[in-house]
């Protein structure tokens, strides 16, 4: 895979006076993931000399090219859903913003650091709830102090303590849909300058997902980028003011959210 390039936007565009702020650029990016043990031929030594004689690929190494070409730009006060089918590389796109995934080609500018939520707060399943939200806020580069400060906050929002005291106990034992309410709380607390995050909504229960909405339109407020990868396309009409739609790796449409929302829901017949 090529070298990481992940520049500030600065770097692409000098901000003038007056005009609207970029925080994510994305230029003819490609992504391959390279899959190993892809094949059923046995990895011996004798095929491996084959190969070098009859210089043949392995057969066992699979490529997959996830996300072909795509160009976008983001600017600071957006909340821009990301929608498409099963496998379209919504989530690859975003993991490349963060910078977790190299692009095999194309550039990516970001203005700050981009964070993933579930991926930068990344909690440890044998530390109680607690633990995790003081190791998850320090972790996001939160002062002790500051982490005092909200830590009620995060534990408030996550609904974690509703039904009895589980934010001491281990986080093994929470739901799937516990674990990931206290991850997004975490990472909530903080204001980003650009936020990503991924099927977040789908997890909680309706209450849970209306104070995360308001959430997010919060952190728009205060300058942040949000990005939002959903299935649940009211979450999306609730929450972005703009839509990508990639399919096949390919972007598709790239618009005002009724539009395209409209346009992708006749193209799936929903
Ligand atoms: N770690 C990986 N190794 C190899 N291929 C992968 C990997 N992760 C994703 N892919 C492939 O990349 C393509 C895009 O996957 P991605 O997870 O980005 O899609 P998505 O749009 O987020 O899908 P979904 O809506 O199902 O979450 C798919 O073909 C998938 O099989």
């Amino acid at each position: 895979m090529a070298v990481a390039e992940q520049q500030t936007v600065a770097d692409a565009q000098p901000a003038a006076a007056g005009t609207r702020v970029p925080t994510v650029i994305v230029d003819d990016v490609h992504i391959v993931y390279t899959v190993y043990g892809a094949g059923t031929g046995k990895g011996s030594a004798t095929a491996a000399l084959a190969r070098l004689v009859t210089r043949k690929s392995n057969p066992n190494i699979r490529r997959v090219h996830a996300v072909k070409g795509v160009t976008f730009t983001a600017y600071r006060g957006e909340a821009i859903g990301i929608i498409g089918s099963n496998g379209s590389g919504k989530s690859t796109i975003l993991r490349a913003i963060a910078g977790l995934l190299p692009p095999e080609s194309g550039k990516i500018y970001t203005d700050g650091q981009p964070s993933l939520l579930g991926v930068n707060a990344a909690l440890m399943n044998d530390l109680t709830g607690s633990t995790n939200v003081v190791l998850g806020g320090l972790a996001m580069g939160m002062s002790q102090e500051e982490v005092r400060e909200r830590y009620q906050g995060i534990v408030d929002f996550s609904g974690i303590n509703e039904k009895g005291d589980f934010i001491s106990l281990p986080m093994r034992t929470y739901s799937s849909g516990m674990a990931a309410r206290l991850r997004f709380s975490i990472a909530a607390a903080k204001n980003h300058d650009v936020l990503m995050i991924d099927e977040a909504l789908a997890t909680g229960d309706r209450a849970f997902q209306k104070r995360s909405e308001e959430r997010i339109r919060e952190l728009r407020k205060e300058a942040g980028t949000v990005f939002l990868v959903s299935h649940n396309n009211n979450s999306i009409r609730d929450t972005c003011d703009r839509v990508v739609w990639l399919e096949k790796g390919e972007l598709l449409m790239d618009g005002p959210t009724d539009d395209v929302i409209k346009a992708y829901e006749s193209h799936s017949g929903k």
